[in-house]
């Protein structure tokens, strides 16, 4: 059931040169085009293989969708269950097909009612979405008795998918009892054995160990390591109803390491269905090709962002209310947002653009954002200190076009501000600017938020913060960054081995010594950041397919 290789694929990626997600388009491989080529071209969706010919992207890689299917019962408030599962899967983009086990009477007072669809009729539905609708991923919500708990597990065995992520939902938020006794065996001597992620919150964990005390997150981690011992890959115990906490503390545990993963406590009525988004959330990720843990990371920040943009929603009259799934399409026009998640090989080959360069070598910076990535930078930062805020807002958001006409993120340095004005795909700051923390709060779940850190501590807390990627630097002088401290190989080298979120390098690096720094061999190291080496030169589309093919070469290297 377990699939090691969706699970474990993305847990420490090689720097590995070609970078199958990308879509850059193959436009015209000379300097010209730097400034004075204003022919309107002929877009040609490729899949990008460093030094060779891009090669055309399959049909069936295009119209191939995640799919998960959700097995649990129907919610007539919904707020919760098959609805929110559904919702979910939309706001993830993620294919949802559903197996109703049960149909409650519910509202935002509590559950009026239950009627449990006959376990014959549960199989037939399994049947009829898993022999033929290649799901990826099975996502598990209410299963009210015992043979629903069995006919589930039959089908799973003989429809294995690529992972299973078992919400094992007894109680709901009202407090109204959603699955029997005898459920907790089904869970623990069959289902569990069988999941690759078991998301219970305190009680529910308790319940499963034979009422073992929850009061802390030291008890939290002893009911993780225990249900672990049942079988399941990974375990994430939720802390939200732990008492005397301000934030929320998740326990994850992946059968080696604990991770606390905690989320400030969002002050609302509406928590109906967080349990059941969490669940489906990190579901969706797995479909789409997420490592556990980052799947989990992201799921939690959706969840937290959900509650956080709907804390004064009113709907129904009771104590607990439903939240917004959706909350990413209230400020995000859905046909220019970016369609991929953070890749981290995205880090391969970062511009970083310079106003006093572009202004030294007369182009704009649109100009030079198109000959980069026309040269194969894999993402472009507008690092313009000097530009005032209306005009850069303006060519930001030329530059996004472009760089999303070639699948390339694009972000801003330090201006938060200017980045939430041009919708772009994220920030990168620096340790003097507002907290990750507060930035991820301001641009929400899907933004790129990178921080710069010049040591292990710095690197452990961006992690903390839930920024996605670090970089780290000045690698060797620079006279880009005045007064920046150089750490040297030995310096990035301990900041890699510490930072469970990627790394670019920067500083300094250029032709002659970026292959030096891609064969440091540390796994986090993704790739390197240029400003001069690029954007200081006559030629930015030449520099930037030459320093793309070293580090190619460098990165391809026995290490
Ligand atoms: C990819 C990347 N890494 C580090 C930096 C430096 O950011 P910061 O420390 O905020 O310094 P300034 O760039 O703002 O001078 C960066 N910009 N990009
Ligand atoms: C922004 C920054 N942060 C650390 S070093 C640096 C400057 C990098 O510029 P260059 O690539 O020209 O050395
Ligand atoms: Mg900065």
């Amino acid at each position: 059931m377990a699939t090691a290789q969706l699970l474990s694929s993305h847990l420490h990626p090689q720097i590995t040169p070609p970078l199958p997600s990308k879509l850059i388009t193959n436009r015209f491989w000379n300097c010209n085009t730097d400034s004075t080529n204003n022919q309107t071209p002929h877009f040609l969706k490729m899949q990008f293989q460093p030094n060779s010919t891009p090669t055309p992207i399959s049909e069936s890689q295009h119209n191939k969708i995640p799919h998960l299917l959700t097995v649990a019962g129907s919610d007539s408030g919904s707020g919760a269950g098959i609805q929110a599962d559904l919702k979910t899967c939309a706001a993830r983009r993620v294919y949802c097909s559903t197996v109703i086990t049960a149909v409650t009477a519910q509202n935002t007072l509590g559950v009026q009612g239950v009627h449990m669809v006959p376990e014959d009729f549960v199989a037939q539905q399994l049947n009829s979405v898993l022999s033929d609708m290649n799901v990826d991923v099975v996502k598990t919500g209410m299963l009210p008795s015992l043979s629903v708990v069995k006919v589930l597990c039959q089908s799973l065995r003989k429809f294995p998918v690529k992972a299973l992520v078992v919400d094992p939902v007894m109680v709901s938020t009202s407090g109204d009892i959603l699955a029997g006794p005898s459920v907790l065996a089904g869970f623990r001597e069959e289902l569990l054995p069988m999941a690759d992620i078991v998301t219970p919150n305190v009680k529910e964990a308790s319940a499963l160990l034979g009422d073992v005390p929850m009061k802390s997150v030291s008890d939290m981690r002893t009911a993780a390591k225990l249900l672990h011992d049942l079988g399941p890959r990974n375990v994430l115990v939720k802390g939200g109803d732990l008492p005397n906490s301000s934030d929320a503390i998740d326990v994850f545990f992946d059968g080696q390491e604990f991770y606390e993963l905690s989320s400030p406590r969002v002050n609302t009525r509406n928590t109906h269905g967080t349990g059941c988004t969490l669940a489906s959330c990190i579901a969706a990720e797995l479909a789409k090709g997420s490592s556990m843990l980052s799947a989990v990371k992201i799921a939690k920040r959706f969840v937290e962002s959900a509650l956080d943009y709907s804390r004064d929603l009113v709907i129904g009259n009771g104590a607990q209310g439903p939240f917004d799934h959706f909350l990413a399409f209230k400020n995000i026009s859905q046909s220019s947002c970016r369609q991929d998640r953070f890749n981290p090989n995205d880090l391969f080959l970062y511009a970083v653009t310079d106003s006093r360069m572009n202004s030294k070598w007369g182009r704009s910076i649109t100009e030079a954002v198109k000959a980069a990535v026309e040269g194969g930078a894999t993402i472009v930062q507008l690092r313009e200190k000097d530009v005032e805020t209306r005009d850069f807002v303006d060519a930001a958001k030329v530059c996004l076009e472009i760089c999303r006409s070639y699948g390339v993120p694009l972000l801003i340095n330090d201006r938060i501000d200017v980045a939430l004005a041009c919708d772009a795909d994220g920030v990168h700051i620096g340790q003097s600017d507002m907290s990750a923390r507060l930035a991820r709060t301001l641009l929400g779940p899907e933004k790129i938020i990178g921080v710069s850190c010049k040591t292990q501590e710095q690197a452990h807390q961006a992690w903390i913060d839930d920024a996605d990627y670090i970089g780290s630097g000045g690698v060797y002088p620079t006279n880009t960054k005045a007064n920046n401290r150089t750490i040297g190989l030995d310096g990035l080298r301990e900041v890699c081995k510490a930072s469970k979120l990627p790394v670019v390098a920067i500083g300094g690096i250029g032709m002659s010594n970026a292959g030096d720094v891609m064969k440091l061999g540390v796994p986090s190291l993704k790739g390197v950041a240029v400003v001069s080496a690029l954007f200081d030169r006559e030629c930015i589309l030449t520099e930037t397919r030459n320093l793309h093919a070293v580090i190619s070469e460098a990165a391809l290297l026995p290490q």
